[in-house]
């Protein structure tokens, strides 16, 4: 019956949870893979604001109806005003349609299917390289996938020009996949004047901007993080944004993501909001109660919401300081290369530039597990680990 199905090969990045878990050596083992933030101890934190919520959820017990098929409307409220800002023309107009998703993956998913739909015609870029579920999220919705000009490794920077040029090639209404802030996998990201030409040129070609931003907070602030989707608004474009709470809550098994879609009316919104809920009805019905719940108390109380953002830049300043002692304990053993992309890459992820077989013999020979591409998520290094995953890496760049 199944026998012409093909088999799954695996995940690259989760793929290698099961790996660095079934790696019974005994000694030290250290997880730079996936992209979840670990405290100095190596643990997932749970986030003080989360277990006072979370306090308040459970006394006294409440039942777990269905959720709206959107989400509760005080996540909601957080999702647009922590993407848009508090007390913005936009929200103020209702110009915003916003849903809750089964994480930042479950928003792009139900924002390719809209888009796949709606705009049967539009094809989807993404940046080269990129999170690799972008491609298979958007090839499963339908959609044709090619890649844009972006990461240059010569200069450790972008390919802006070809980038630019390459945009300039696009059809209307096909759709160019951005990350707002902390590229993954390259922590390179444009600056807030290539922002202001990219999106003229997005603007002019009236392509579709959809912006995924997993990890607002890491890279300089809230505001700063979502400058590019601000200025989006600001330029008058119709805009997606996927947004994941996955790390910055560190709620990554709540399933707790975003989809927001600016439009240029109301009237244009509220019938958005409509084919979306009708989207996530039909692949998943409606969002889970217990992350939504969380979200919605931790972003409307002032206290919580001020504890929070505290949390996440506690979170994004241990990993700036695992970049710097990183890349000092590496120049130190290797004066005559230059590891200053360590510190100028932002967010969880480090693009290292190790070669398959240097990440291949790290996780076999050390014990340190990276994604193939050289990926490495900073946020699994601590103190007690950072000297060891130094002397790793100078060994296979031998
Ligand atoms: C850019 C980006 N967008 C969306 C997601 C999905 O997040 P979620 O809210 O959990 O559905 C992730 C997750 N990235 C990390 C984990 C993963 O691959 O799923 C990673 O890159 O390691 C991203 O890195």
């Amino acid at each position: 019956m199944f026998t012409h199905v093909t088999p799954y090969a695996g995940d690259p990045i989760l793929g290698l949870m099961d790996k660095f878990a079934n790696d019974d050596r005994t000694d030290i083992k250290v997880n730079l893979g996936v992209g979840v933030y670990y405290t100095e101890d190596g643990k997932l934190p749970v986030l003080e604001c989360v277990k006072t919520a979370e306090a308040k959820i459970a006394n006294p017990p409440r039942p777990r109806g269905y959720l709206p098929m959107d989400g509760l409307a005080g996540y909601k409220k957080a999702c647009q005003e922590l993407l848009f800002g508090k007390d913005t023309a936009v929200i103020k107009e209702g110009r915003v349609a916003t849903i809750a998703t089964l994480g930042g993956s479950g928003a792009l998913k139900v924002g390719a299917d809209f888009i796949h739909e709606w705009f049967p015609t539009a094809k989807c870029y993404v940046s080269d390289p990129t999170w690799g579920n972008h491609i298979s999220i958007f090839e499963g919705a339908g959609l044709q996938v090619g890649k844009y000009p972006y990461y240059d490794p010569a200069t450790i920077g972008v390919k802006f020009d070809e980038m630019c040029a390459f945009f300039e090639t696009l059809n209307e209404n096909d759709v160019v996949l951005l990350h707002p802030c902390c590229h993954n996998p390259t922590g390179v990201d444009l600056s807030r004047e290539q922002w202001e030409v990219v999106l003229d040129i997005v603007k002019r070609k009236k392509l579709i901007p959809f912006m995924d931003i997993a990890y607002q907070g890491f890279g300089d602030d809230m505001d700063a993080d979502a400058f590019a989707i601000r200025l989006a608004v600001e330029k008058g474009l119709t805009v997606f944004v996927s947004n994941s709470f996955s790390k910055n809550l560190s709620l990554y098994g709540e399933r707790v993501g975003g989809l927001s879609v600016v439009a240029p009316t109301k009237a244009e919104a509220d019938t958005v909001l409509g084919q979306l809920k009708f989207t996530v009805r039909r692949i998943y019905s409606s969002p889970p109660s217990h992350g939504n719940a969380v979200v919605d108390i931790v972003m409307n109380d002032e206290a919580l919401f001020e504890q929070w953002v505290d949390e996440v830049y506690q979170m994004r300043d241990r990993i700036r300081d695992m970049r710097a002692k990183l890349q000092a304990a590496l120049q130190q053993r290797l004066p005559e290369r230059d590891f200053g992309y360590f510190t100028k890459q932002r967010g969880m992820f480090s693009f290292t530039g190790l070669t398959a077989a240097q990440v291949a013999r790290l996780r076999e020979e050390f014990a340190v597990y990276m994604v193939d591409n050289g990926r490495m998520c900073v946020a699994g290094l601590n103190n007690a680990n950072v000297e060891y995953v130094a002397n790793a890496i100078a060994e296979v760049l031998k």
